[in-house]
């Protein structure tokens, strides 16, 4: 059998993680899947990835949906996907792209074998609920080729914002969704309190996917975040590795980017752990600390 890029390997676990079962699981083996974890036993380690073009677009105009990607570091997507307990995407991209978020491009296992590659469970950051009841990963848990997707909310305010928000969310559950309600911040849902709930759910580990949106979200509350506002902060971090694929192409300045508020002064430092080539892309994997 194939076996995952070593990049993964370098980039998300430790040394003496037991190889052979990553990716993997046995239906009749109680024992979890071996996962990425943090060392702050409060947060999943989180894993911030996307594909990007030259000019650092990682879509097309008016966010049209790129390929940027190759066959060869799709895969290694994929292999990433199987590494993670859970995968996140912003509603812009699940409207935008519909997307399933599994793990399909791996090499297909032989039947006698028992073994099932992972699937990530989708987390859809959606703070108005407009998730469609007929997308893909509504669909793929039906019918059995996708876990059941969790949609992460805030509940409006007003009398009037709350009865048409509890009315999609009956949509919404009907159709399989599990809705999580956290406490809104200034840029929306606050990623360290979903962070720590995630945990408390289960969840070891993230695949955060993007878009735009949500990369910068997670690269601005990248430094350490109060969780617990108060005379005894309790602070938390929120990006563990990042790994960029780089396309061979530039998009130009219609495509959507993710840079352009980025400070500086506010980033993580990041340590390069490996470059790897598939195909015509180059893929970079870095693990970050506080500065
Ligand atoms: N090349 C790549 O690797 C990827 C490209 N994309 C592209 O990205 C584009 C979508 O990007 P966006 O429109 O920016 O949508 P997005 O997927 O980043 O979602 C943003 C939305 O998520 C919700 N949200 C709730 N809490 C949030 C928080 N704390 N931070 C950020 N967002 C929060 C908000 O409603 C916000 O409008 C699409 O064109 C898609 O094709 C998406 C994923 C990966
Ligand atoms: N790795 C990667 N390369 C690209 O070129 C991409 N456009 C993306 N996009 C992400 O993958 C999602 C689609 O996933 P499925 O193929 O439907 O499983 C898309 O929504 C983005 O999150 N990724």
């Amino acid at each position: 059998m194939a076996k995952p890029p070593s990049i993964l390997f370098n980039t998300l676990f430790r040394a003496d993680t037991d190889w052979d079962h990553v990716s993997l699981y046995d239906p009749d083996d109680d024992r979890p899947v071996p996962s990425p974890m943090a060392d702050d036993t409060r947060r999943p380690w989180v894993t911030l990835t996307f594909a990007q073009s030259l000019d650092a677009k990682i879509a097309g105009e008016a966010g049209k949906q790129l390929i940027l990607s190759g066959k060869e570091s799709m895969v290694m997507t994929h292999w990433m996907r199987s590494m993670h307990d859970a995968i996140l995407v912003g509603i812009g991209t699940a409207l935008n792209d519909n997307p399933q978020l599994n793990t399909r491009h791996l090499p297909q296992l032989s039947d006698d074998g028992r073994k099932k590659y992972n699937l990530p469970r989708p987390i859809i950051l959606d703070t108005h609920l407009r998730l469609r009841s007929d997308c893909k990963l509504l669909s793929n848990y039906k019918v059995g080729t996708g876990r059941r997707p969790w949609v992460v909310s805030t509940t409006p305010g007003s009398d009037e914002g709350f009865s048409a928000w509890e009315k999609k969310k009956k949509i919404l559950e009907a159709a399989g969704a599990r809705v999580i309600n956290i406490e809104p911040s200034q840029a929306g849902l606050s990623i360290p309190s979903l962070l720590t709930i995630l945990r408390t759910l289960g969840v070891r580990s993230l695949m955060v996917e993007g878009g735009a949106g949500v990369i910068k979200s997670f690269l601005t509350s990248a430094q350490l975040q109060d969780i617990a506002p108060s005379d005894q902060p309790s602070l938390i971090q929120t990006v563990d590795a990042i790994i960029v694929t780089v396309a061979p192409t530039f998009v130009g300045q219609e495509g959507v980017g993710y840079g352009d508020d980025l400070l500086a002064s506010k980033m993580l430092n990041m340590k390069h752990i490996c470059t790897e080539l598939f195909g015509p892309d180059t893929v970079m994997g870095f693990t970050t600390t506080l500065s």
